[in-house]
């Protein structure tokens, strides 16, 4: 186990945690971690809720151009950013007078970059983390990787779902779920992220959102090889159903809910990254189901695709969490997905191998 938490509150706890008094602290001022696609369509999000938000961004040219231009020129540009949005290099001047966090940095590059704004995080800053993935070497979950830097017990809590970051921008109608074991905050960050185009849903199951999250990239992944590859409909159908299986199995090893892989964290976010067009993972695998080697995809593009890396965490977390004999036979996709990134073998050996495992029992 990864996690030291519960991930199921009980009945009367997850009550509590619906009802505090939502939308306290509306209107305040957020710092947004990260100024890739997902950070830009949060601060978006947020600033047109009337909200102040600081960008806390890496590259002092891509700061300035926010704002001089109120536009980032490498993610989302065709969006202008509200006068309510200002680019930041200085954690200390971005978390000066801000009341809540997003954290929207990629899972690999999570720590360091917390680790360096530690210091300016006040010890009631409600965080919300946007990023979906497994940290490779310490297999952790976003939960376990803010937990160690900013304390378990820290207010903290984890959006989720099909939430494709330029539709948001879009403002095309999305719905996503938000989990937190801190009572109350998932329906305050709910009341203050919600709106007319943009709907929260609740939960007290952090693990079942974190690893429908972090999965479902690695099962994008797939189901763009299953494209690559020119298979059709019913290859995608059943790669997709059979991704959602391992997800939950997955998911109750570590004390999940099954409901929360059915919901929007789980089977949502999986369909909207495997059917839809925008998934980056997705991508990566209908490059390598074409012949593309995977640096060569990688070396092309300025965006992350967390599926790469998770995909590597996701095998050793298995193996960590699941001491039973052939985990390649209980979680053969995602085992699969890991041997192609790895070089081990190709999509198509990947393919064959799925066809022609031992028939058995739908589970
Ligand atoms: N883009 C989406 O549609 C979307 C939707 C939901 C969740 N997410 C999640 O949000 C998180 C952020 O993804 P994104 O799409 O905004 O990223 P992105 O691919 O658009 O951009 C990458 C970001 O990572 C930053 N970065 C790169 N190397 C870094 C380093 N060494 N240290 C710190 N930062 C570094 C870049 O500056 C940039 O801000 C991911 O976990 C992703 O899964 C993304
Ligand atoms: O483009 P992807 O594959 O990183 O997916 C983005 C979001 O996670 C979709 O919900």
């Amino acid at each position: 186990r990864v996690s030291t938490r519960p991930a199921v509150l009980s009945r009367a706890g997850s009550l509590i945690a619906m009802t505090r008094d939502p939308g306290a602290r509306e209107r305040g001022k957020f710092v947004v971690l990260g100024g890739g696609s997902f950070g830009c369509a949060m601060a978006l999000l947020l600033a047109r809720k009337g909200h102040r938000v600081d960008l806390l961004v890496r590259k002092p040219q891509v700061c300035d151009q926010i704002n001089e231009q109120r536009r980032n020129p490498l993610h989302l540009s065709e969006f202008e950013f509200p006068a309510l949005v200002r680019a930041t290099t200085d954690p200390a001047e971005a978390f000066a007078d801000a009341q809540y966090m997003c954290h929207a940095v990629p899972v690999q590059f999570s720590r360091a970059a917390l680790t360096e704004v530690k210091p300016h995080i006040a010890p009631d800053m409600p965080i919300l983390s946007l990023s979906k993935g497994i940290e490779q070497g310490s297999l952790s979950l976003m939960c376990d990787l803010l937990g160690n830097i900013v304390g378990d017990e820290h207010p903290m809590a984890f959006l989720s779902g099909p939430a494709f970051a330029r539709e948001i921008a879009a403002e095309l109608a999305t719905a996503v779920v938000i989990a937190s074991h801190t009572p109350g905050l998932a329906a305050e960050f709910g009341a203050i992220l919600s709106s007319d185009v943009f709907r929260c849903y609740y939960t007290p199951d952090v693990i079942g959102v974190e690893v429908g999250g972090a999965v479902k990239n690695v099962i994008a992944i797939a189901a763009g090889m299953c494209e690559g590859l020119g298979l059709g409909t019913n290859a995608m159908a059943a790669l997709v159903t059979r991704g959602c299986s391992e997800t939950r199995r997955l998911a109750l090893a570590l004390g999940a809910s099954a409901v929360t892989i059915g919901g929007l964290s789980g089977v949502g976010d999986t369909f909207g990254t495997c059917f839809g067009p925008l998934s980056r993972n997705r991508q990566v695998g209908v490059r390598l189901g074409q012949g593309e080697s995977l640096r060569e995809i990688l070396a092309s593009s300025n965006e992350v695709a967390e599926g790469v890396a998770t995909s590597l965490s996701v095998v050793e977390l298995i193996k960590q969490n699941d001491r039973s004999y052939r985990l390649d036979l209980k979680f053969p996709i995602l085992f699969g997905v890991a041997e192609i990134l790895q070089g081990k073998r190709t999509p198509r050996e990947g393919l064959l191998a799925l066809m022609t495992m031992p028939l058995r029992i739908e589970d």
